[in-house]
């Protein structure tokens, strides 16, 4: 793979050294009025950090994660900045830089994808284990069909679905199971990089819950850092580490999760806190909501003064 050589990377603002560097990075669609979808990006993910993007839809969330591991196709051009990834062993790779095989190869062993409404992308037709096969097939053709076979069911068991589910087929599975399939497919190559756009937003709540605490454990457990996207404050809040949250293209405001509950600095996410009565109302809704411990020692954000930001 191709590794072009770049100075060494500088300790990333979530206090870990990073795995991503996005820099200056910038999307338009091209057309009779161009939209500038993402305006000049700066972010750095930490090594094994949770950073939460959040932000209402149309804001540009997913066009920046697909930009990050391009996979956007025409009227979409990254129009400025890149994309830089620290590898474990210690090399860098600009991901302008990668090209057929190599991109292809990139994008599931170093970086993988968990797509918005990715439960419904599995093939209704072919049985789980040959889905999840077929990854390492290609990907890792020199293990034996037995040793590919054992690593399919430990995968579907570590997002806890039984392996006696490999033989099922999709449209046997629940809503929930399928997406722990897509998770599992996603984390299959051991990947240090896992981005995952609206993951549970077609789930209902508990089950939401449920496949939250998974992720958040197999990072423990396994030590990957995700992109998490959502519109959805309230659930940032409980699962990110660090949270941007992006209006019109651009990142407005950037910080711990307890800090940006506790502390928001921009008029912007004043708002959207405002507009999850879960959030603002009495110590009590927070708690029934199940947020993490560490949030539950801050006054809640004043409703009222959504005006005072710098925004
Ligand atoms: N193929 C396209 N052609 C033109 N404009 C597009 C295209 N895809 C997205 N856009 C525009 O780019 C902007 C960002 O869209 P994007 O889907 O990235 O936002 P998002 O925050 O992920 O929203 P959602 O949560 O609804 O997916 C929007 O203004 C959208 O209308």
């Amino acid at each position: 793979m191709t590794a072009p050589a770049l100075s060494s990377p500088p300790m990333g603002n979530s206090g870990t050294a990073p795995v991503l560097t996005i820099e200056d990075f910038s999307v338009d669609y091209l057309g009779e009025t161009t939209v500038h979808a993402v305006k000049h990006v700066d972010l750095t993910l930490g090594r094994g950090e949770i950073l939460g993007l959040a932000g209402e839809s149309g804001c540009g969330k997913s066009t920046l994660a697909y930009g990050i591991n391009r996979l956007l196709k025409p009227p979409a051009v990254i129009s400025s900045g890149r994309a830089v990834f620290h590898s474990r062993e210690g090399y860098d790779i600009d991901l302008g830089q990668l090209r057929g095989e190599d991109l292809r190869a990139f994008r599931w062993d170093r970086i993988s994808m968990v797509f918005q409404g990715a439960m419904n992308s599995l093939n209704p037709v072919i049985s789980v284990r040959a889905q999840l096969e077929d990854i390492f097939t290609t990907h890792r053709p020199e293990l034996s069909r037995r040793e590919r076979r054992r690593r399919c069911g430990d995968l579907l068991e570590r997002v806890g679905v039984d392996r006696d589910r490999l033989r099922a087929y999709p449209h046997e599975l629940s809503g929930g199971m399928r997406q722990r399939v897509m998770i599992a497919m996603a984390m299959a190559l051991d990947p240090q990089v896992m981005i995952m756009d609206e993951p549970t937003t077609a789930l209902d709540v508990v089950v939401q819950r449920e496949i939250l605490r998974e992720i958040t454990r197999l990072r423990d457990e396994l030590g990957f850092a995700v992109i998490f996207i959502t519109h959805d404050l309230p659930l940032l809040l409980e699962i990110s580490d660090r949270i941007a949250v992006m209006r019109a293209g651009e990142i407005v405001e950037l910080g711990a999760a307890r800090q940006v509950y506790g502390e928001p600095q921009h008029s912007y996410t004043k708002q959207l806190l405002a507009s999850f009565p879960s959030l603002t109302g009495a110590r009590g809704d927070f708690i029934r909501a199940g947020l993490d411990e560490r949030l539950l020692d801050l006054d809640p954000v004043r409703v009222t003064d959504v005006d005072g930001g710098n925004g």
